[in-house]
């Protein structure tokens, strides 16, 4: 029979003690009660405890001491942290200390019913843990030393409830990274639900996100479920989280915040337990400054910061992550793994990669089709672009050797020149997928769909 959990309660409140204790034992938990830091340290040397809630005031300290105590000493015990209604600030703050999540008071049952149950879940048996790793069908691939410490990093936040917000250029695996963090952790049961935020037009956002009542609007001819609904007991991964226009970026905030949303049309809210998971090829930081994006909103989804490196900041994974694309392409396409060349490689591991890994997958899956079954050589990559061994390693911005001539034009049509040649590569590179055109350019979704109705592309 399964052993009955244990947790560690730590307040100064008798009255509080006595609540968590019965409530807890209503869920079958047993409870150690501690009314300050140091019986909290005894207690955690005489037992193993399987969750910690503690108050965040206590005589002797307070609550982030003691989840750093538990970080260092305890690190695979999940603690909370329970704060004062509304201090946001001390809840991030401990989740930054490697808290697994927080309450706010008065408790809610049904949140800490939601919060004991996914900590529980971190005790997963090797095959609960290898059924949720069988539904991340890819691999993060990398042993440079940032790749190892991504990946360590990765199965930290996976145990834990925090944001996280995932920067890094286009291409660099940002969805990957956030998928990992969700099916390694307790929720991998649940939903994994992406959204590009990029990609949905602003007057349907609202609806999207927390769904709407038949008859609320034109259109809506049956009730939808929005996507925080569809995330329930998940994630929800909001990739391109800059796009979001101002207004949206209060909703959204709001539902972070409350744990609650409103359908559009509908009179009643309704609650929602989902983690947060958000990411963006831009500085954040700078679109603060420039009042593009909301501050409350940013501090509230960066509670953790995690940066996905460039490709060319670790050329010495090159070798084989070409090796295992180029077997999932093989299985895919069901043909045979093609192999690289010598000097193809090394042209590989010279190349820039503005596009990252998915620019990697796109120059493999050309390069598998013009080598026709044979071994890919270098001429088969059709790297047009700029090498580093041509520019600096620095120079990121330097042109390619294709720019079209000026000869007899004005700046602003030599200027669309080049932007036209740039969209279409982009397109060509993307199969002709606008969003994943727009993500190479490093653009918006909208401002693609503007571009090529301007320069009359579409
Ligand atoms: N380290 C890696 N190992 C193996 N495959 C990877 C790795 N990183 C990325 N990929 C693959 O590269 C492709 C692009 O990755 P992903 O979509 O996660 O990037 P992204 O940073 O979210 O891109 P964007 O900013 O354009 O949304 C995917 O097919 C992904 O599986």
């Amino acid at each position: 029979m399964a052993q009955t959990p244990l947790a560690l309660i730590v307040d100064d409140e008798p009255d509080i003690l006595q609540l968590l204790g019965i409530t807890l034992s209503r869920m079958n938990i047993d409870t150690r009660q501690a009314e300050n830091l140091g019986q909290a340290y005894q207690l955690l040397e005489k037992h193993e405890f399987d969750i910690c809630l503690t108050d965040m005031r206590l005589p002797d300290g307070d609550g982030i001491e003691l989840v750093e105590h538990i970080q260092n000493k305890h690190p695979e015990l999940p603690v909370a942290l329970i704060t004062a209604h509304g201090n946001m600030e001390i809840a991030i703050d401990a989740m930054k200390a490697g808290a697994f999540d927080f309450l706010s008071k008065p408790v809610d049952l049904g949140s800490l019913r939601n919060l004991i149950s996914a900590a529980l879940k971190l005790k997963q048996t090797p095959e609960q843990k290898s059924k949720a790793n069988s539904k991340v069908k890819k691999q993060l691939i990398g042993d440079t030393p940032v790749m190892k410490h991504l990946k360590q990093t990765i199965l930290k936040l996976a145990r834990s409830q925090a944001p996280v917000y995932i920067n890094g250029e286009s291409g660099t695996g940002k969805e990957l990274v956030a998928k990992l963090i969700h099916y390694k952790g307790p929720r991998a049961d649940k939903p994994f639900v992406p959204v590009n935020c990029g990609a949905i037009p602003s007057e349907l956002m609202e609806s999207e996100f927390f769904g709407h009542k038949k008859g609320s609007f034109t259109g809506a001819i049956a009730d939808k479920k929005g996507l925080f609904q569809s995330a329930d007991g998940g994630t929800l991964f909001l990739d391109e989280i800059a796009e979001l226009p101002l207004n949206m970026q209060v909703k959204l905030l709001r539902a972070i915040q409350e744990k609650t949303v409103r359908p559009v049309g509908s009179e009643t809210e309704i609650n929602i337990d989902v983690r947060i998971l958000s990411a963006s090829h831009k500085n954040l930081l700078k679109l603060v400054d420039t009042e593009e994006f909301r501050k409350d909103l940013f501090y509230r989804i960066n509670v953790i910061e995690l940066k996905v490196p460039p490709l060319r900041e670790r050329t010495d994974d090159i070798p084989k992550l070409a090796n295992y694309l180029l077997e999932q392409l093989a299985k895919s396409q069901g043909l045979g793994v093609s192999s690289l060349s010598d000097t193809a490689l090394a042209e590989l591991k010279r190349y820039d990669f503005p596009g990252n890994i998915r620019e990697l997958e796109n120059i493999l899956e050309r390069a598998i089709t013009l080598s026709m079954g044979e071994q890919i050589q270098q001429e088969d990559l059709n790297l047009g672009t700029v090498t580093r061994t041509q520019e600096s390693d620095t120079d990121q911005s330097s042109a390619p050797s294709n720019m079209p001539q000026r000869s007899g034009l004005s700046l602003d049509e030599y200027l669309e020149k080049i932007e036209i040649q740039e969209i279409m590569k982009a397109l060509e590179e993307a199969n002709g997928n606008k969003t994943q055109a727009a993500k190479l350019l490093g653009i918006s979704f909208r401002a693609m769909r503007y571009k090529l109705k301007k320069l009359q592309l579409d």
